[in-house]
């Protein structure tokens, strides 16, 4: 059996939530807090999503004090330039340090209908500007009833991925729709076996190697007190936390549980 060397990754979506003064703060906050606590940033990153708006503020303070948190936005445009009116470029996103990009959360897929093929074109513009994407996946309460657990996200993966070949940098992120905001997270094994199928999906796209360094993360009601069940499982390489990632203590308790790499 391989043996996994994914780092963990443990990133915050703060959705509309904290503006640039209190993303200073926090981030400030949050580096002190893990420095306080010997957090291993080697062994398990730490990344934020804040707002479009704090980015700027948010990647001077990290450069400046260079700080070992990681950051990115929580969508990109399709489009590189022109009448896009509110949109933003990935090249803009790269100008700002981002090193990820969020696409295709179930939020902007019901709120802003974002279809698969328009998650595709930003999975596509975030590779063309050296974005890692974060391709969000996930079945929504009537999807599970309906076709089981990993049909929805595993045919979302797909066509996010459609025309991306190569050795690409992706991260994949397993948001039951059901488990956001709901206080009613998956189970470590239903995290498990879609993260599983997802990486088998991965595997059949582009190849062992991709398959094999790509994180799959849980997302979806995650918490202090749940964190530690969803890192124990083999294939799932992290979380993605909404609501926990705004209270300070919370978001710094859960990244502070590591997952052993190389084992
Ligand atoms: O949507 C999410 C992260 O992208 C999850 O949100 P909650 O952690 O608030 O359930």
């Amino acid at each position: 059996m391989a043996v996994t060397t994914r780092t963990p990754l443990l990133a915050g979506n703060w959705k509309m939530n904290l503006d640039h003064l209190q993303s200073i703060a926090f981030v400030q906050k949050l580096a002190w807090s893990l420095k306080d606590a010997n957090h291993d940033f080697d062994g398990a990153e730490v990344a934020i999503f804040p707002p479009f708006t704090d980015l700027r503020s948010v990647q001077t303070l990290i450069s400046a004090d260079k700080l070992p948190i990681h950051f990115g936005a929580q969508d990109v445009s399709a489009h590189d330039s022109g009448a896009y009116t509110g949109e933003i470029s990935g090249a803009f996103l790269k100008a700002l340090d981002c090193q990820y990009v969020i696409i295709g959360h179930s939020e902007r897929r019901t709120l802003h209908n974002e279809t698969d093929e328009v998650v595709n074109t930003k999975v596509l513009a975030a590779l063309k500007h050296g974005l890692v994407p974060v391709i969000c996946v996930g079945e929504t309460a009537e999807d599970l009833e309906k076709h089981g657990p990993s049909a929805v996200p595993v045919a979302q993966l797909k066509a996010a991925l459609a025309s991306v070949t190569g050795a690409v940098d992706i991260v994949v992120a397993y948001e039951p729709v059901w488990a956001i905001g709901s206080g009613q997270a998956a189970t470590p094994e239903q995290a498990e076996q879609v993260a599983a199928q997802l990486r088998v999906t991965l595997r059949e796209l582009l190849g062992d190697e991709v398959a094999e360094a790509t994180r799959v993360l849980y997302g979806g009601s995650v918490k202090s007190g749940n964190i530690a069940g969803f890192m124990r499982e083999p294939n799932v390489d992290g979380a993605l936390i909404g609501g926990a990632s705004l209270d300070l203590n919370e978001f710094a308790s859960i990244v502070r549980f590591q997952k052993h790499v190389g084992t």
